[in-house]
């Protein structure tokens, strides 16, 4: 253990373990960054085909090392998987599995480095690993306070009896004490969290593991800050009993060795006049994964008849998103309308003078970086915890539009045009109140010293934690 503090002339070693998905990995590595900044070391375990795509975002290659896990194969999963973009989700439970068999070697690992504190966010046995090589833990939650504080505190327990599926009502009670009435999940909507509480073989149910990792941490960090979570962030603490150390935003910033927008895109995109293109991502897993669902999402944003650009992975049975498009399309649109199957740099195109509006599956990470831009925001969540953040902006903050979805979570492309056209027409009542909530929050987020003031508390919180 040395002296703490960013002046100082030590540092704290530390290890990050992060859910085999890169929405995860992602802010992880951004927190990692800012704790490098102030002169920390860590080590972080990912797996092999991450590399790539996170080796560019590691901007301290001095005191960030990667170091590959092998992601063993289980019974199931699709062969060579090792990251949820890998996986469909309803078998994400054997990722969860195959994490827990990385155990022996992240153990030795941790025996080998003897870190002052791990962060981890599924491996819920990180604790015991931690705890005999003098590590402290932090249990780092990169979704909204508000989706933990729904369903995944001690209050939120359900007996499930006989694997009998619950009723979207039942799902839907928020656990006694929730301090929102809005940011809440519609019956329908609820049944997307039933994979919460469902028991799989060996590993129990996701709520088992993620109740036994905060309750077995030293302390509990959650990627937000009090302003827009305060209320949830302080019922969780009072659930677990422990301290909850917030992050801020954790956004990367313009650091002077960010790259810059490809060319391809920053050509394409100066074309148009300032403000008026769409920009529209859905994160980095598969979430429109039917064929028709992912034509009415083209044909909306077609309709709209504004310049579009979509980052978007190809539904279920196809492997090209040339191959889903819809009869057609391809030749109207020419000109004025991309999909892409690949990845997008998404920060750089939010901040693009010509985008103006950002549709987003409203995955925490891209809600953070849409309440950054000055694009206006539509919605379109597809699980529970991206419904929950899509009720903080459109009901608590009310800074965005969300899209009218049928019971069965389909939207239309008429429903997608209109939600485009509510805050993109000029003179629009409803583009005008979100636009100027919007600027009002995106003031206070971005204020110097907002996001830094958040991280040099978050530093002191750990240095405490050690020292303890
Ligand atoms: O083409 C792309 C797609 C995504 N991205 C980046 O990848 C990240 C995606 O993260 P999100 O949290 O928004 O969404 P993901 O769907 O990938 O994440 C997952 O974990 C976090 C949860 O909140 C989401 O609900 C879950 O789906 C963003 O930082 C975004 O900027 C790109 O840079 N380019
Ligand atoms: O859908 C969700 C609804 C809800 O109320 C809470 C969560 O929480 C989490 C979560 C994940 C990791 C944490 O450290 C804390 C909470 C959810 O995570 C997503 O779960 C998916 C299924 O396992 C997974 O594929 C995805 O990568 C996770 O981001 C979802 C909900």
């Amino acid at each position: 253990m040395g002296d703490f503090g960013s002046n100082g002339s030590s540092s704290m070693r530390i290890v990050m373990y992060p859910w085999l998905a890169f929405g995860h990995m992602t802010p992880f590595l951004h927190l990692s960054n800012k704790l490098a900044e102030k002169g920390h070391k860590i080590v972080f375990l990912l797996p092999k085909k991450a590399l790539n795509q996170l080796e560019p975002l590691n901007l301290h290659p001095d005191l960030i090392s990667f170091y590959t896990i092998s992601i063993p194969h289980v019974k199931g999963l699709p062969p060579g998987a090792e990251t949820n973009s890998d996986v469909p989700f309803f078998l994400t439970h054997l990722l969860a599995v195959a994490m827990n068999e990385t155990r022996p070697e992240v153990e030795t690992i941790l025996g080998t480095i003897k870190p002052d504190l791990v962060f981890y966010d599924s491996a819920h046995w990180i604790p015991e690993v931690a705890k005999p090589v003098g590590a402290k833990t932090v249990c780092f939650n990169i979704v909204s306070a508000a989706s933990i504080a729904l369903s995944l505190v001690p209050a939120a327990e359900r007996e499930v009896i006989d694997g009998k599926e619950m009723s979207g009502e039942e799902l839907a009670k928020p656990p006694l004490g929730y301090p929102s009435s809005k940011v809440v999940l519609l019956a329908h909507e609820a049944k997307t969290l039933g994979f919460v509480w469902r028991k799989h073989d060996g590993i129990g149910s996701f709520f088992e593991g993620k109740v036994t990792a905060m309750r077995n941490c030293d302390a509990i960090a959650i990627r937000t800050c009090r302003e827009t979570e305060g209320k949830f962030c302080d019922y969780i603490s009072s659930q677990y009993g422990k301290p909850v150390y917030l992050t801020g935003p954790v956004l990367p910033g313009s650091e002077p060795n960010q790259r810059s927008l490809e060319p391809r895109w920053a050509d394409w995109l100066a074309k148009f006049n300032p403000g008026s293109v769409v920009f529209c991502a859905f994160g980095s897993q598969p979430v429109v994964d039917k064929i028709d669902q992912f034509q009415e999402l083209c044909l909306g944003l077609e309709s709209t008849g504004l310049p579009f650009l979509v980052a978007i992975k190809p539904p279920s049975g196809v492997s090209t998103v040339e191959e889903a498009l819809p009869e057609g399309f391809k030749e109207r649109v020419r000109g004025r309308g991309v999909v892409y199957g690949g990845w997008i740099q998404q920060p750089l195109v939010l901040n693009h003078p010509s985008v103006g509006c950002f549709v987003s599956h409203c995955g925490f990470g891209s809600m953070w970086e849409s309440l950054m831009s000055d694009c206006q925001v539509v919605l379109v969540p597809q699980h529970g915890e991206q419904i929950l953040n899509a009720r903080l902006m459109t009901q608590e903050m009310e800074l965005a539009v969300e899209v009218e979805r049928k019971e069965n979570g389909w939207f239309s492309r008429r429903s997608l045009e209109d939600a485009v056209k509510s805050v993109m027409v000029e003179g629009s009542v409803v583009g005008e109140k979100v636009r100027k909530n919007h600027e009002k929050w995106r003031c206070v987020l971005s204020d110097s010293g907002f996001a830094d003031g958040y991280i040099d508390k978050f530093e002191q919180n750990l240095i405490d934690l050690v020292k303890a």
